[in-house]
């Protein structure tokens, strides 16, 4: 734990985290939140969060502002809360929704424990500070491996769960692909995990899912078992089912992001733009690609 002495300067740094869809998932519960969290499989976007800290005489209260507007950000402050004592405004810009199935708790997490470390020249290694981001995701509920594939990069297959220390991944080797979605509503992840009704069908289509994406890891599969799950759960609203199916008839693959209402597509070989037309039916659809980069600091 650092504690800060100001010398009447203000310190400054920023950092960026990338997005991340899961597929599907299960809950692997345990009381230590470093073991805790999640196995499954999901999708790295080149779309995330940037957040940048301030630290000095002039912050008198630690607050959080996510795109300009002062929020809870239970996950963020237990982030800063882990890391330091003293005052921290944190800001957060996030170029994907948020509380849709994107991962932009997970990204704001993971970018305030990387600025956090520059601006108060904590010494960490990224190992370290992932670790916080997991921690704070899992004791807030707002994620379970979102962090473990944000850190990693691709199309991230969770084999075991946790934070870095005990967690482990794999990838699906995958093509470039455009990641195209369509944002219905918002789903509040702790809702659901708290909801025992709902773990359940999760745990047991989440383990059926992995174990047949195992047989076969490729992008294509990974569609196909991902709407499966999410059939299987009953967490996909109707109007979800009907953009999914929109997508199919084109040739398309497409899903439910978890978890959110939230539909993201992916096309077979170049036929995007059949998909990208079936899905302007429905409403505005974000575009982004699939990222191998991972979380890192931003200099002005
Ligand atoms: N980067 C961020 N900084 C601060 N607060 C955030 C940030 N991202 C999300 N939040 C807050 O988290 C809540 C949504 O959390 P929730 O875990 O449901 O969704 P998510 O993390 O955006 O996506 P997912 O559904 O993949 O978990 C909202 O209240 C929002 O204000
Ligand atoms: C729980 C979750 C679906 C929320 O985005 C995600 O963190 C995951 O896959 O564990």
């Amino acid at each position: 734990m650092y504690t800060y002495e100001s010398e009447g300067a203000d310190f400054l740094a920023k950092a960026y985290a990338p997005g991340h869809i899961t597929g599907f998932f299960q809950i692997h519960e345990h009381e230590d939140p470093h073991r805790k969290g999640s196995t499954g499989c999901g999708i790295v976007l080149n779309g995330g969060v940037t957040t940048e800290v301030k630290v000095g005489k002039s912050v008198e209260k630690t607050e959080i502002f996510l795109n300009g507007k002062s929020v809870k950000g239970r996950t963020t402050r237990t982030v800063a809360d882990m890391m330091t004592d003293v005052p921290v405004r944190i800001k957060s810009w996030a170029e994907i929704p948020t509380g849709c199935g994107f991962g932009a708790s997970g990204a704001g997490a993971l970018g305030t424990a990387y600025a956090l470390n520059r601006a108060l020249s904590l010494n960490q290694t990224v190992k370290s500070l992932t670790e916080y981001a997991h921690v704070a995701e899992v004791v807030n509920c707002s994620g379970l491996g979102d962090i473990a594939a944000q850190s990693n990069g691709g199309v991230v297959i969770r084999l075991q769960p946790g934070g870095p220390e005990f967690g482990l991944v794999d990838r699906i080797p995958a093509p470039e692909a455009r990641v195209f979605c369509i944002v219905l509503g918002e789903i509040s992840t702790g809702s659901v995990l708290r909801d025992e009704a709902a773990t359940g069908k999760i745990n047991t289509a989440g383990k059926a899912a992995m174990s047949e994406l195992l047989k076969k890891p490729t992008l294509e599969n990974f569609m196909q078992q991902a709407k499966m799950f999410a059939s299987k759960t009953g967490l996909m609203s109707s109007r979800a089912k009907d953009v999914i199916e929109a997508a199919n008839a084109t040739g398309g693959f497409a899903s439910q992001a978890m978890l959110g209402d939230t539909v993201f597509a992916i096309s077979p070989s170049c036929q995007e733009f059949p998909l990208y037309e079936a899905l302007q039916e429905f409403g505005q659809v974000l575009e982004y690609g699939i990222s191998t980069c991972l979380p890192k600091l931003m200099y002005d």
